[in-house]
């Protein structure tokens, strides 16, 4: 059975159990669920923003152990001064070791940056429940949801004044599941049976996007080279995990990714002239 199938037999068991722990009224009552969420597409369409949505994760089922040694307040944080627009969070825990205390944490320690809520949302209660810990919007992955779940899933969303990044990995995806209810749409350079990753994908599926939306590339960006490539075909956001992750110091390593782009861009070859 492929992963992304395992993964959602999974999470449906936690999520029934975790009802049973806390109620969705409980989740309502909670002090970060009266927050008012930030917004992503803002942060992301600013003039001068990086677009780089800089993501906490420990581990993957393609990688394993990615970093168990960092602190994801401290390093959100780090990620936020170096300039990200967005941080990610990983909530899923029996496959990429988050919790929702990360989120909570990465908060607590970035209240003016947008965060995304990155786990498998297959129930709504995740949406409630994504509010509650803190989150400013979600993930809905178009491979684990119908087209009319997409659409519920992201009413309920907007209706929690959360923003909504709608996950495509192909063409057929984009034309069943795209809806005009979500705000950003990611496209997964990751191919989730295979692991590999190739930003041909984003490429690709760039012109079938049309430009109302947000368009983010995600997974397997290393190099400021494709980032700029990715730019001229119209992506605004990067979601980037690994590449910082890898390191023993991530945002030290968004810092250089930034530094580099400076130097690829024409428009700020400015500062180099005297
Ligand atoms: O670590 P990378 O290759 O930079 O990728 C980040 C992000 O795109 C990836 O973690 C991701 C994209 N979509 C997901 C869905 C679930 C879990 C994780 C993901």
């Amino acid at each position: 059975m492929d992963v992304l199938k395992r993964i959602i037999e999974r999470k449906r068991t936690e999520v029934e159990y975790q009802k049973t722990v806390v109620s969705q009224r409980e989740l309502e009552q909670r002090p970060l669920f009266n927050r008012k969420p930030l917004s992503a597409r803002d942060a992301i369409c600013r003039p001068g923003s990086s677009g780089i949505i800089a993501e906490f994760k420990r581990k993957s089922p393609s990688k394993g152990i990615i970093n168990d040694q960092v602190l994801v307040a401290e390093t959100t944080a780090g990620y936020v001064r170096a300039g990200a627009a967005c941080l990610s969070v990983l909530t899923d825990e029996p496959f990429f070791g988050g919790t929702s205390q990360d989120l909570t944490q990465a908060r607590e320690a970035n209240p003016a940056t947008p965060i995304i809520r990155k786990d498998f949302i297959i129930d709504p209660y995740q949406i409630v429940e994504a509010r509650a810990i803190g989150a400013d919007f979600i993930l809905l992955i178009a491979a684990c949801l119908s087209p009319e779940e997409v659409q519920t899933f992201s009413q309920l969303a907007h209706d929690l004044a959360l923003e909504v990044l709608l996950e495509v990995h192909d063409e057929a995806e984009l034309a069943s599941h795209l809806t005009e209810t979500v705000d950003l749409v990611g496209v997964n350079n990751r191919n989730l049976k295979t692991f590999v990753t190739d930003t041909e994908t984003s490429v690709r599926l760039a012109s079938l996007i049309p430009d109302s939306f947000v368009k983010i590339s995600e997974s397997g960006l290393q190099q400021a080279e494709s980032i700029l490539s990715l730019q001229q075909s119209g992506y605004r956001g990067f979601l980037i995990g690994e590449t910082f992750m890898k390191t023993a110091d991530p945002a030290q390593a968004l810092e250089q990714l930034l530094a580099d782009l400076n130097q690829l861009n024409p428009l700020s070859q400015k500062q180099y002239i005297v």
